[in-house]
């Protein structure tokens, strides 16, 4: 078994937990091997195979550069790497982009997870992998290149002739050539769906490649067909070079699965100069999931929670009776007098070729001695027993520093994010938290779909002593929309509460309370070791933000004990209402005029325009930065947003929402969470526009041309898509677009963002689903929506709805089809 912790745990989950009880779904669109996650004619593990081998094609075995290093995604656009597959492919791993998981990682683990869930051999996985930030060169195999090139080519990579001809192989027992990509090999009309297969099984890792070509039946559109006459047949050209001497001797299915695992690692692990990969990864026999310690109100005792995850691949099915845990204090003892938790199956979860059980603890540990590590014992139906101890290492489990999590909160509207952590007194270090997050490309250039990931460290402010610990926290304000994906690190010195997911966080953060006096751990623990003791309830918050400091975006645990650090200025509490020497909302700021206070839109930001975030706010700041803009809002005491148009979900709220101070001055309001103190120059918007209203602002188009919104619907669950009748993909789609395609079609749907489909019926099993699963906004307009992963943006004739017996009003939501 690994020693846990290991680097590549995020890694080993992402791979290997993939559906049921905590599944991950990194394989939910390949699996089955043929779904056409992102349409009829294109088969995504085939998909995903190929981006593999087109980002690894680069690679220069002299010079040690480029290799699988996820380069592919700066270089969509140079002309080797056309069609949709790749934008789409990555698209999806962007989902699980981290700073545990780089996106060449997350490639290498696509070639494992399509070849495997096609039937492929197992790959073995190394990691370690690290991300391109530019393009690397071009030197990707065209089907137009001649024999002597495509030997030179993989000779550059690092393949001889006999591993090219096996790795081409390999590649294509999956997938297709499209008439979109190219014509002039697959004529439109001659394939289906606009694709022809490689070999008759396109969706199945197998050997029909290889017979089929041997035994010269093979309909391989880079072998025969009009690829023959325009020189276009690089599958021949290849397979050929040797007089068919590998080719024939792949003709063995045994054979060919294992040459494939070869070749296929060989692949993946291409990488460039400075990388160091680690042995190919496995998964654990029992690994420790998501622990978290946590301060219980009181605070003297802390609340252990997390999963035993026990691998139950070889194992008989039941054959677990339950699960023990045996933790050790601080001080390596038990001095509470019981150190150990059992638990019951919770539920079951598999992987390509492994099941799971998880065993849920939940367990109250007194702060006074801690934990610091633990062993497990998996007991066994027939009275056995087996001990796990992390290698002789025990599994860690430091009470150092921990990420508060009651006390921490993230609002995705708007990034606004405080977190609070406990560290140990002993601990002299000064904690700080790491933040690593994704932003959106902001000029989305070559049309690369994945955000870029950034880190950054804030300083923690000290609050309150509680026990044998003190409390810390800060706020920061994730820009850009993908607040969510964040993960979040407390440091202090060499300890560390590392990878939580933003995610986990509520939208408010709790009030703690706890009177447990401050000691030093070791002391004895001092008073309120009992879990139970008073738990006077210190600082009832009546608001569900964390108070603003006026100086700084630090906010501290709310507390009233004697050792709290003195509040600078102006107190949370004088916030809510002017006095007269308090603060006032100004109606006039540098020629904008007050409008209101208001939400952030639903699920959008009521202001697109620019954004700003900084400990100096003020309303002018604000307005300077956002000059020429039509809008211009404060939110949260330290961010502004500038804008031309106001998203039409943002509603009014009552001034008295609007309640915090500037953090630059107290003396002006600044919004608060999710509010927005609202200023305009409507002058500007009948000088940039004709209508005051705003135009442009993400909403649901009621109609589009002859067609009139009917809902968000499911794919169809009987064999195909809900609408059969024509296709397209685009990056620069929109409703328009589609609706103009699919011009004499009574439907049309717009799925992914970039797809849209045609059809006179819905197919059986296409459902009404909830508006908001229809979240994508379409490739080619942000503004409006195009359905989701699975979901159509559906529109019907209006003609057509009004007409039949079915009615659908015009600009009903109606379910009714
Ligand atoms: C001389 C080398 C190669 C050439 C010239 C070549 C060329 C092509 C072409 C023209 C297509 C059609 C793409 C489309 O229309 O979507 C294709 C598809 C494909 N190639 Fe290759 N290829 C080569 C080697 C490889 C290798 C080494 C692999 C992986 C190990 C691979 C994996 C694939 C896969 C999986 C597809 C199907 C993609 C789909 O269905 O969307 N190819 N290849």
């Amino acid at each position: 078994d690994p020693t846990w912790p290991a680097a590549t745990d995020e890694m080993e989950e992402i791979v290997y937990q993939l559906q049921g009880f905590k599944g991950r779904l990194f394989n939910d669109i390949i699996t089955p091997c043929n779904n056409e996650a992102a349409g009829p004619g294109r088969v995504t593990a085939s998909e995903w195979l190929r981006v593999g081998f087109h980002d690894m094609a680069t690679h220069n075995r002299v010079f040690k550069t480029g290799g699988l290093d996820a380069s592919l995604q700066f270089e969509l656009t140079n002309g080797e790497n056309t069609g949709p597959g790749h934008n789409t492919t990555l698209k999806f791993y962007s989902n699980y982009y981290s700073s545990q998981s780089s996106m060449s990682d997350l490639i290498a683990a696509g070639v494992y997870a399509s070849v495997r869930s096609c039937g492929g051999p197992i790959i073995p996985l190394r990691l370690g992998r690290k991300d391109a930030t530019s393009s690397g060169s071009t030197g990707v195999p065209q089907p137009q290149n001649s024999a002597e090139t495509f030997r030179q080519q993989f000779d550059r990579m690092g393949f001889s002739t006999e591993e090219m001809i096996q790795v081409t192989a390999c590649g294509h027992t999956l997938g297709g050539v499209h008439t979109e990509e190219f014509p002039e090999i697959v004529p439109p009309g001659t394939g289906t769906n606009g694709q022809k297969p490689l070999d008759i099984t396109d969706a199945v890792f197998d050997n029909k490649v290889v017979t089929e070509y041997v035994s010269g039946t093979t309909q391989n559109p880079l072998v025969v067909g009009p690829a023959v006459a325009l020189n276009r047949h690089s599958d021949f050209k290849v397979y050929n070079i040797d007089r068919n001497a590998t080719m024939n001797g792949l003709t063995s299915a045994e054979t060919f699965k294992n040459v494939c695992r070869t070749v296929l690692q060989k692949m993946i692990d291409t990488v460039p100069s400075g990388v160091t990969l680690t042995d190919p990864i496995a998964p654990y026999a029992v690994k420790p999931v998501d622990m978290q310690l946590t301060l219980n109100s009181g605070g003297s005792s802390f609340l252990l929670t997390g999963y035993i995850r026990v691998r139950t691949t070889n194992r008989a099915s039941g054959d677990i009776k339950n699960v023990k845990m045996t933790w050790k204090d601080r001080n390596g003892g038990c001095a509470s007098g019981s150190c150990s938790y059992t638990a019951a199956v919770q539920g079951a979860g598999t992987g390509f070729d492994d099941t799971f059980e998880f065993f849920p603890i939940s367990t109250n540990i007194p702060t006074s001695s801690g934990i610091s590590s633990f062993t497990v014992t998996v007991n066994l139906n027939d009275g056995t027993s087996e001990s796990y101890d992390n290698n002789g290492n025990s599994y860690p489990l430091s009470d150092a520093v921990i990420l508060q999590k009651p006390q921490s909160c993230l609002l995705q509207s708007s990034g606004s994010l405080t977190v609070s952590a406990l560290v140990r007194n002993d601990i002299t270090a000064t904690p700080s938290l790491g933040i690593s997050y994704l932003t959106p490309r902001g000029v989305v250039r070559n049309g690369n779909p994945v955000p870029i990931l950034s880190s950054t460290s804030v300083a923690m402010t000290k609050g309150d002593c509680i026990g044998p610990y003190t409390f810390y926290s800060v706020s920061y304000t994730i820009a850009g929309g993908l607040s969510y994906a964040a993960k979040l690190s407390v440091t202090a010195g060499s300890n560390t509460d590392s990878f939580n997911k933003a995610s986990d966080l509520a939208g408010s953060c709790a009030t703690f309370s706890g009177t447990a006096s401050c000691t030093t751990p070791g002391s004895g623990g001092g008073g309120g070791n009992d879990p139970d003791a008073s738990s006077t309830v210190v600082a009832p918050s009546s608001t569900v933000e964390p108070e603003p400091s006026s100086t700084s975006s630090i906010v501290k645990v709310p507390s009233s004990s004697t050792d709290a650090e003195p509040s600078t200025t102006a107190s949370s509490s004088s916030a809510a209402e002017p006095t007269a020497t308090g603060p006032v909302r100004k109606q006039t700021v540098a020629g904008y005029t007050r409008l209101r206070c208001a939400t952030e839109g639903s699920g959008v930001r009521a202001l697109t325009g620019a954004s700003f975030a900084y400990d100096t706010m003020t309303l002018e700041s604000c307005a300077s930065n956002c000059t020429g803009f039509i809008y211009f809002g404060t939110e949260y005491s330290r961010e502004c947003f500038c804008g031309n148009s106001l998203a039409s979900s943002s509603q009014e709220a009552p001034d008295s929402e609007c309640n915090m101070l500037c953090a630059g001055d107290p003396t002006q309001y600044c919004g608060a969470g999710n509010r927005l103190e609202l200023y305009w120059k409507p002058e500007l918007a009948t000088a940039t526009s004709s209508a005051a209203q705003p135009t442009a602002t993400l909403s649901r188009k009621e109609t589009v041309g002859d067609y009139d919104f009917v809902g968000c619907q499911t794919e169809a669950t009987e064999g195909g898509r809900a609408l059969e009748g024509k296709f397209w993909a685009d990056d620069g789609m929109t409703l328009e677009g589609c609706a103009e395609a699919c011009e004499g079609w009574e439907y049309f749907g717009a799925e992914y963002g970039r797809e849209c489909f045609c059809g006179n019926t819905l197919r059986g099993g296409s459902a009404p689903a909830p508006l908001n699963d229809c979240g994508m906004t379409c490739a080619g307009n942000q503004y409006q929506y195009c359905g989701a992963g699975n979901r159509l943006e559906l529109y019907r004739l209006a003609s057509a709805s009004s007409g039949s017996s079915s009615k659908v009003k015009r600009g009903s939501r109606g379910r009714r089809l």
